[in-house]
C-alpha cells in the first residue's frame, strides 16, 4: 500500500486554495506503488495524482523529477505534467513532505505483456530518450555500477540465507561488470531507468502513457533498454521470449536506431540491469521488517535473469536482428 502520510479534507482545502484547478469532488488514495504517498484527486475541472514524496526521494532531486515531466510532455510524450500552483511553483509542501499535483492520465498497465505490448514500450523509450535531449538538469545515476558493491555490501554478512552461494556470486559478477562497464563508450541522455510494466499505461492495444520518473536520471540511453529487456521479456517460467525482445528493439530502432557499440554492449548492460534490480531486492528483502505494509519483491528473479544473460551470446539472444 502507498499512503504513508495521511491528508485530512482540511488539509486539502488550505492546498487546493493555492491552485487554480476548482473544487475537490472526490479524493482517495492510491494503493499501488511503494516509494511515495499517492492519492487520485478529481475537481470540478479535471483529475490529478497529488504525491507526498516519503524518505527515500532526496528533496534535492525533485526540481530534476518535476522539470523532466514538464519538458517530455511539453514535447508531446504522454506523461504526468506537473501542476503549477498561483505562485507558479509546482514543488509544494503538505503535512510536512514535499508534494506536487501532476496530471492524471487514462489506462491501466498490463500484468502479461504481449509481443504488441513490447512493441509500443519500444517505440514509447524511444521517443522518450528523443524527448530528453536538451533537458538541462543533470542527475547522475546513483544505481549504475558504482552504485553496486555499496549495496552487495550492505547485503553481505546476510545475502546467503536468501540464496545458498549468493553473496560469493554477486562479487564475481560485480568484478566482471565494473571491468565491463568501465570499457564501454555509450550515447548518453535522460533515461526512465525504471520502466517496468506497472509504470506503463494502456488503454486497450495503445500505450497512453509513462509515468513514476523518479528514478530517472543521466545515463547510457540503452541501459534503459537493457532494464525494458529484463522487465518485459522473460516469461514467468524465467525463459526470455525472443519475439518480445525482437519487437522490443525492433520499435524502438525504428524511432532511435541503435549504433553498432549499443548493440555490441547490449549483453553487459543487461547483466548490469539484472543486478541493479537483484541487489535493491535484495536490501529491501533483508531491511523490510516482518508483518510491513509493503509488498517485498522477489531479488531472486532477478538472479535468475542474471544467469540467463550470463550464458547469452551477443544481442541475438534477445531476438536483434540487424
Ligand atoms: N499521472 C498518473 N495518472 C494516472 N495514474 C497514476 C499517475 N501517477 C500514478 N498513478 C497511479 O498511482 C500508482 C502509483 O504511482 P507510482 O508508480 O508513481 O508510485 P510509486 O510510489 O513511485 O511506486 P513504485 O516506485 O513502486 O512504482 C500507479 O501504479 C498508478 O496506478
Ligand atoms: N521496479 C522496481 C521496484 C521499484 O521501482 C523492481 O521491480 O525492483
Amino acid at each position: 500500500m502507498a499512503v504513508y502520510t495521511e491528508v485530512t479534507d482540511d488539509d486539502l482545502a488550505a492546498f487546493l486554495r493555492g491552485y487554480d484547478i476548482g473544487d475537490a469532488v472526490t479524493f482517495k488514495g492510491i494503493a499501488e506503488g511503494v516509494e511515495n504517498s499517492n492519492y487520485l484527486l478529481a475537481t470540478t475541472r479535471a483529475r490529478f495524482i497529488l504525491t507526498l514524496y516519503e524518505k527515500r526521494v532526496a528533496p534535492a532531486d525533485l526540481p530534476f523529477f518535476l522539470g523532466l515531466m514538464e519538458h517530455l510532455a511539453e514535447r508531446g510524450l504522454s506523461c504526468p505534467l506537473p501542476v503549477k500552483a498561483r505562485d507558479g511553483e509546482a514543488l509544494k509542501t503538505l503535512c510536512g513532505r514535499p508534494a506536487a499535483l501532476v496530471t492524471f492520465l487514462d489506462g491501466v498497465s498490463v500484468r502479461r505483456p504481449t509481443a504488441g505490448h513490447c512493441a509500443a514500450l519500444g517505440q514509447a523509450l524511444a521517443e522518450l530518450h528523443r524527448a530528453g535531449q536538451g533537458f538541462s538538469i543533470r542527475r547522475p545515476n546513483a544505481l549504475s555500477v558504482e552504485g553496486w558493491r555499496p549495496l552487495a555490501e550492505a547485503a553481505r554478512s546476510r545475502s546467503d540465507a536468501v540464496a545458498p552461494g549468493l553473496d560469493a556470486e554477486i562479487a564475481a559478477e560485480l568484478d566482471h561488470l565494473e571491468a565491463a562497464f568501465a570499457a564501454l563508450e555509450l550515447p548518453r541522455g535522460v533515461i526512465h531507468a525504471d520502466l517496468f510494466p506497472n509504470n506503463v499505461l494502456f488503454l486497450g492495444d495503445r500505450l497512453s502513457g509513462l509515468i513514476d520518473f523518479y528514478f530517472a536520471c543521466d545515463d547510457a540511453l540503452a541501459y534503459d533498454i537493457a532494464i525494458c529487456l529484463n522487465a518485459w521479456c522473460f516469461e514467468p517460467d524465467q525463459s526470455f521470449n525472443v519475439t518480445k525482445g525482437r519487437a522490443l528493439l525492433a520499435a524502438y530502432g525504428a524511432i532511435r536506431p541503435l549504433s553498432a557499440a549499443e548493440v555490441a554492449a547490449l549483453p553487459t548492460l543487461a547483466r548490469g540491469a539484472a543486478i541493479r534490480f537483484l541487489l535493491t531486492r535484495l536490501v529491501d528483502w533483508l531491511d523490510t521488517p516482518p508483518g510491513a505494509l509493503v509488498k517485498k519483491l522477489d531479488p531472486l528473479e532477478y538472479l535468475r535473469k542474471l544467469r540467463f544473460h550470463q550464458q547469452a551470446e551477443g544481442a541475438a539472444a534477445f531476438g536483434w536482428t540487424s
